[in-house]
């Protein structure tokens, strides 16, 4: 699991050990020049004689990027620094000075000249602003310097390194509004920020490295991403004892003789997650049965729900059906999966084994029916504050969909996955995602009874699942609802049969299916590791 912390948190880990000396701009900038190091290599094949131009700031995050550049031009390396503060880090500037690489002050005039040098390098190091960065973006000589060199489209274009976070994201909130320098791999310190993973700010982090600068990081994490072994933990995996009934049933309520390729994308998705059986209510049996044979149409005991793909709220038949298996939801704890249509049949307040899937403008539209007037381009750009704000107001756990998708569950549990292929913004694809929770929601169905923020890491590790299924079924090209579903199976099978074994790492309970939930304030990521914040970097230049 990759955990991140608030510059708060960060700073509040470094202060002792900055007070006891420990040279903790040394241990970062030097893992820096090592990350640009093997950009250079793998660009240009050696590091000496490779161009390196570092963006400075005026602080700390400026003296890494000074730092690593003396470090760099010691390995040969032609390293120039473009100052965008008059003042920038005392003791960065003398170490490049004394490795022999200047330190220009950029001023408004020099904007342009400075846009230029930048396009012809090889690296391009952003040490702006870090963790002291007030969100709202570059403004200045900085804005624009980066402003220009963004509207360059150079398919030879530097490699952008952000050094420990592209700057002028909202570091705690993830927000990303005004001028930023989308990095094409982010080299982060300590731990990974809640920025780096959350949207939007996360697609402009691209790669991410966290190097481990020996911080004690007590407390909750804000924000954590599931990794397949976590995933794998998670799984309902079947003992040689299980039965159909005790590896739970899946009712599904989905679908309208207008649209019955939800109900059978749910059904399918649910029947190829490995449930013990999926029960379907609705219009279209006849449809459902004749394309997935496994299911079984008409009422009947159930461990979880999946309410809503291709229903209307209009639709009377599926809106009682739904009305009535909320009594099961509400009064025996069974979990369900709230999507599409049925978000309007919500019940004012509900647990939190009840998990919401909207995307941003279904979230709109909750929040403005309960009062807090919202319209999507407003959710879209702080997804965090309106999911935690739809489980306030709802007691769900809120599954908001997304190129990363955000998972917000009880006690401030968050969860931010990017393992979806932009290929997976397709019709249906939410529908198989509802089917594959409701399997997952049903398969563990007594452990979310007894802690119900489980719930949140089932969700999250369905987005996991979902996303691989989308590279499993055409990596790297389009794909359809349906491959995405029958890629289920071998998806799975490839994350038990790779992860299983793995100690999972940050979970209360261990690494057993059985493990409860949440990450814990265990140490974060050792490091150096590297882990997509945003999925693969463009246009492949890291030459991954
Ligand atoms: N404290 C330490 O010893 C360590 C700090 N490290 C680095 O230090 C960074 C934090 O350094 P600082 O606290 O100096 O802060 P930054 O270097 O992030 O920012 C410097 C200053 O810029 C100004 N500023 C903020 N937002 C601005 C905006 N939008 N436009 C213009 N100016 C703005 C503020 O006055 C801020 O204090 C980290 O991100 C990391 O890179 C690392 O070297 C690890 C150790
Ligand atoms: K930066």
């Amino acid at each position: 699991m990759l955990l991140s912390w608030t510059s708060a948190q960060v700073r509040a880990a470094e202060a002792p050990l900055l007070a006891d000396g420990v040279p903790l701009m040394q241990r970062a900038s030097f893992a820096l020049a090592g990350a640009v190091a093997r950009v250079l290599r793998e660009r240009r094949g050696r590091v000496v004689g490779g161009s390196v131009v570092l963006l400075v700031g005026p602080g700390n995050n400026g003296g890494d990027a000074l730092h690593a550049g003396a470090y760099l031009r010691a390995r040969g390396a032609d390293v120039v620094a473009l100052a965008v503060a008059p003042r920038v880090h005392d003791e960065g500037r003398a170490a490049l000075e004394a490795a022999g690489s200047r330190v220009v002050v950029v001023d408004e005039d020099g904007v342009a000249a400075a846009a230029a040098r930048a396009a012809g390098a090889d690296v391009v190091l952003d040490g702006i602003l870090g963790i002291g960065a007030r969100p709202g973006g570059l403004t200045g000589v900085a804005g624009a310097l980066v402003a220009r060199l963004s509207a360059r489209d150079d398919e030879r274009g530097p490699v952008v390194v952000a050094v420990d976070t592209p700057s002028g994201i909202g570091v705690d909130d993830g927000s990303a509004t005004g001028t930023v320098l989308r990095a094409d791999r982010t080299v982060t310190f300590g731990a990974a920020k809640p920025g780096l993973l959350l949207p939007p700010a996360a697609r402009l982090a691209g790669e991410l490295e966290v190097v481990d600068i020996g911080l004690d990081l007590p407390g909750r994490p804000a924000i954590a991403r599931l990794e397949g072994h976590d995933a794998a933990a998670l799984w309902p995996v079947p003992g040689p004892a299980a039965h159909k009934y005790s590896r739970g049933v899946v009712g599904v309520v989905a679908g309208a003789r207008r649209y019955p390729g939800a109900a059978v994308l749910a059904t399918s998705a649910a029947v190829l997650a490995g449930v013990g059986m999926v029960r379907y209510l609705g219009d279209v049996a006849d449809l459902v049965v004749a394309r997935r044979p496994e299911v079984v149409a008409g009422p009947g005991h159930v461990q979880a729900w999946v309410f809503g793909p291709g229903v209307s709220p209009e639709d009377a038949a599926q809106r009682r059906r739904i009305e009535h298996a909320f009594d099961g939801v509400l009064h025996r704890a069974e979990p369900a999966v709230v999507d599409a249509g049925a978000l309007e049949l919500l019940p004012p307040r509900v647990p939190a084994h009840v998990v919401l899937t909207p995307h941003a403008g279904e979230l709109a539209r909750l929040l403005t029916a309960r009062g807090h007037r919202v319209d999507r381009e407003h959710v879209e750009a702080h997804p965090l504050r309106h999911a935690r704000l739809a489980h306030e107001l709802t007691g769900a756990t809120v599954l908001v969909k997304g190129h990363v998708t955000l998972v917000v569950g009880p006690d401030g549990a968050a969860y931010a996955q990017s393992d979806a292929p932009a290929w997976l913004a397709t019709a249906g694809a939410g529908d198989v995602l509802a089917g594959l929770l409701g399997a997952m929601l049903a398969g563990r169905a007594a452990d979310v009874a007894d802690d119900p923020s489980l719930a949140a890491a089932l969700a999250a590790a369905a987005a996991l699942v979902h996303g691989r299924a989308a590279r499993t079924a055409n990596p790297g090209g389009p794909v359809t609802a349906r491959a995405v579903a029958l890629a289920l199976p071998e998806t799975v099978a490839a994350l038990l049969g790779a992860d299983a074994s793995r100690p999972t790492v940050g979970w209360t309970a261990g690494s057993t299916a059985r493990a409860t939930t949440g990450p814990t304030a265990t140490a974060p990521t050792t490091g150096p590791t590297t882990r997509s914040a945003d999925g693969p970097g463009r246009g492949g230049r890291m030459g991954r």
